[in-house]
């Protein structure tokens, strides 16, 4: 039972969804009224969270039922200090032979309190240490720091302020910490702060597929074109156990650091991390070739390309609100297919290329696969595993 309104989009933005989702090959397969309840269906998932924690547990320094056990006392220690009431069920992931999961416990009969604050927003007065409740705008109207609102906004839990308002909106600049600490959320799952850093890894299962369908071994030559945080580099590297080259490169200078730190957190030796715009990393020019290990990179220098391209987002869970315009949300396909351009002259003659997004855009998902195999005949559509 949906407890949250569906993601809140601009009109246009829905619109165009919808004719796209209500495509003439799917209404051969379902009737027109079947079609519209999946479209809905998908636009309440989103705002949701998922059913389940999905922990990806580093394999190349301990079994998965070693891992669980030790998570599972850990966390336990955790709950006790913190009282929190949240079951301990972690089971493995039926098919992924790397993945935890923890069932989220919600939606949970929570009262909302006297004292509200709308995430962005905080009333004139408050202080740390009060009790409050948290409500998400989901028009995305509430504007920094405003002292009231009475826009849209939904229920997501009670909480503790460990910030005084002043605090928080005092400077021009972002502040950094914890504004609220939650204490009664309506959907509860653990807090994995410092758990385990080295061996369980919160990473959502649509990513920790990607690493699979990649199928990284030892011993090869990997490339990662937009990597940045690195959740995914790492797990390549893990699934390599850790031998051979992943290869991570992100355009965005202060987004890289966030990779060396994941994989030193993860103990993994074999990523390389550049700052590089992937577009220009495909070079047959002696002389631009870098004599260090670096891009560019000439032509087929590796096993396996993953290409997990910067995209509209509109897949990421849970999300109430989307604020873009249809405008920014049809400005990726451009720049993707550069990407893949890259990425096809960069793979060895049988490597494999994985493409894949965090959305949910026919323009940005299907269709690139079909322009992609139109385009360069070299390639060849192959089942995805696990699928
Ligand atoms: C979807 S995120 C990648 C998430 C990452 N693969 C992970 O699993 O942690 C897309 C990334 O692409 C980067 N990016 C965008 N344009 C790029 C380009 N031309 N070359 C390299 N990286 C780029 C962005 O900075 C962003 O970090």
């Amino acid at each position: 039972m949906p407890v949250f309104p569906r993601i809140s989009l601009r009109h246009d933005v829905t619109e165009y969804l919808r004719t796209v989702f209500l495509n003439k090959e799917l209404l051969t397969v379902v009737n027109h009224h079947e079609a519209e309840q999946h479209f809905e269906r998908l636009l309440s998932c989103l705002s949701h969270p998922p059913s389940h924690t999905c922990v990806r547990v580093s394999t190349h320094l301990a079994s998965l039922e070693e891992i669980r056990q030790r998570l599972k006392q850990e966390l336990t220690k955790h709950l006790c200090a913190s009282s929190a009431e949240v079951s301990m069920e972690i089971f493995p992931h039926p098919n992924i032979p790397d993945v935890l999961l923890l069932p989220v416990d919600g939606p949970r009969p929570v009262q909302p309190l006297q004292f509200e604050v709308v995430v962005g927003a905080h009333p004139k007065f408050m202080k740390a240490g009060d009790n409050v409740s948290v409500f998400s705008d989901i028009d995305g109207k509430c504007t920094r720091g405003a002292t009231s609102f009475h826009g849209q906004k939904v229920f997501v839990g009670n909480g503790v302020a460990e910030m005084d308002r002043s605090a928080i909106f005092s400077t021009n600049e972002l502040t950094k910490g914890i504004a609220v600490r939650m204490t009664d959320p309506l959907y509860q799952s653990p807090c994995f702060d410092g758990v385990l850093p080295s061996l369980a890894f919160l990473q959502n299962l649509p990513s920790v597929v990607v690493g699979h369908v990649l199928g990284p071994c030892s011993g090869e030559r990997v490339l990662d074109m937009c990597a940045a945080p690195g959740g995914k580099t790492c797990h390549i590297a893990s699934l390599m156990k850790d031998q051979g080259e992943v290869v991570a490169l992100d355009k965005i200078r202060n987004k890289i650091d966030r990779i060396r730190q994941n994989a030193h957190m993860l103990r993994l030796e074999s990523i390389k991390v550049f700052c590089f715009d992937s577009v220009k990393a495909v070079s047959s020019d002696t002389e631009k070739l870098s004599e260090t290990e670096g891009p560019p990179f000439p032509p087929e220098s590796f096993d396996r390309v993953l290409l997990d391209a910067p995209c509209s987002g509109l897949g990421q869970r849970p999300n109430m609100a989307c604020t873009w315009s249809l405008k920014e949300i049809c400005s990726y396909q451009p720049l993707q297919r550069k990407l893949i351009h890259s990425a096809v002259s960069l793979l060895k003659k049988g490597g494999v290329l994985v493409y894949s997004t965090c959305t949910v855009t026919l323009a940005e998902n299907e269709e690139q696969v079909a322009w992609a195999l139109k385009t360069f005949p070299c390639l060849t559509l192959v089942p995805q595993q696990p699928t």
